[in-house]
């Protein structure tokens, strides 16, 4: 059942757990802009497009109930597999027009994922009526795809990109980083290298120039195998050809080791 909201504003911080930073950042400026913050944690596996990712995605519960706590979350959603889709593992019917950037880079690497992801987005925000929620610019892509699920059910809230959070040496906080062997975890370390010397000479260099240095940088670190570097509009992610485009956003999408990472970073 819906929250009872009174005149409370109700914020929804959506995640799959394993929380770390970048989640904690969220819950941090949800906090400032709504009286009552819901976390939900859900591995959703209609989003999954390899069965082993999702069958190792973590999923420490106990720390990330105390992680959330401790930050003053006020409330945790953690629906099970059968509570958010009754018929699993049949497929319930669900496809929207997300547009024509849902089929572009995690959407080619990944077949039917924004298909999955607004699914369950569609279903938390049916759950927890919130008036505002708030995801993370690491997953640039799926923000404008959950802006584009909104208005398609023309639903009345507002959806809030928050910055990347990154470690300390530029790699960008996520939950598989936990995958990361050593030596994987300094290789990863060329997403970020890549796409800041892309922001450093966007102004010097021809955006072809700026892609071949770029992508030379990746494929020239052992054991990252790289699967998208793209100078996009921010609006469409169609590459972009000369820098007469306003917003502009590079982004990123690799394996290091075993370990598929996305990235990107406003131009
Ligand atoms: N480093 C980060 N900075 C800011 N927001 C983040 C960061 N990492 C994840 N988020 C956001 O947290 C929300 C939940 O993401 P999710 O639970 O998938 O975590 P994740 O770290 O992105 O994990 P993974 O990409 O490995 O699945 C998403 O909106 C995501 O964009
Ligand atoms: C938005 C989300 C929680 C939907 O499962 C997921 O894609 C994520 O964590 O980014
Ligand atoms: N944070 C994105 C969720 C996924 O990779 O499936």
């Amino acid at each position: 059942m819906p929250l009872k909201k009174g005149k409370s504003k109700v914020a929804l911080v959506p995640t799959m757990g394993a929380l770390h930073k970048g989640h904690l950042s969220l819950i941090k400026i949800a906090q400032q802009e709504a009286e009552i913050v819901v976390c939900s944690i859900f591995v959703n596996p209609t989003q999954f497009t390899d069965p082993k990712d999702l069958e190792k995605y973590p999923r420490p519960l106990e720390h990330d109930i105390k992680m959330l706590n401790d930050a003053g979350c006020n409330i945790v959603f953690m629906p099970t597999v059968k509570e958010m889709y009754p018929l699993f593992p049949k497929p319930e019917k669900w496809h929207i027009d997300l547009g024509p950037a849902e089929f572009l880079l995690e959407g080619e690497f990944r077949k039917g994922h924004y298909q999955g992801v607004t699914q369950i987005v569609k279903k938390l925000f049916d759950a927890v009526n919130p008036d505002i929620a708030f995801f993370g610019q690491k997953d640039f892509q799926q923000v404008l795809m959950i802006k584009n699920m909104v208005n398609v059910f023309d639903l009345p809230l507002e959806i809030i990109s928050c910055p990347i959070i990154r470690e300390e040496d530029g790699l960008a906080m996520s939950s598989r980083n936990i995958h990361l062997s050593a030596t994987d975890r300094k290789n990863a370390l060329v997403l970020n290298k890549a796409l800041t010397y892309t922001k450093d000479h966007f102004n010097k260099l021809s955006i072809s120039e700026l892609l071949s240095h770029a992508k030379a940088m990746i494929n020239n670190t052992p054991g990252v195998e790289l699967d998208y570097f793209t100078i996009a509009d921010e609006s469409t992610l169609l590459p972009i050809t000369n820098k007469d485009v306003k917003n502009s956003v590079a982004l990123v999408a690799a394996k290091v080791g075993d370990t598929r990472l996305i990235d990107n970073m406003l131009l």
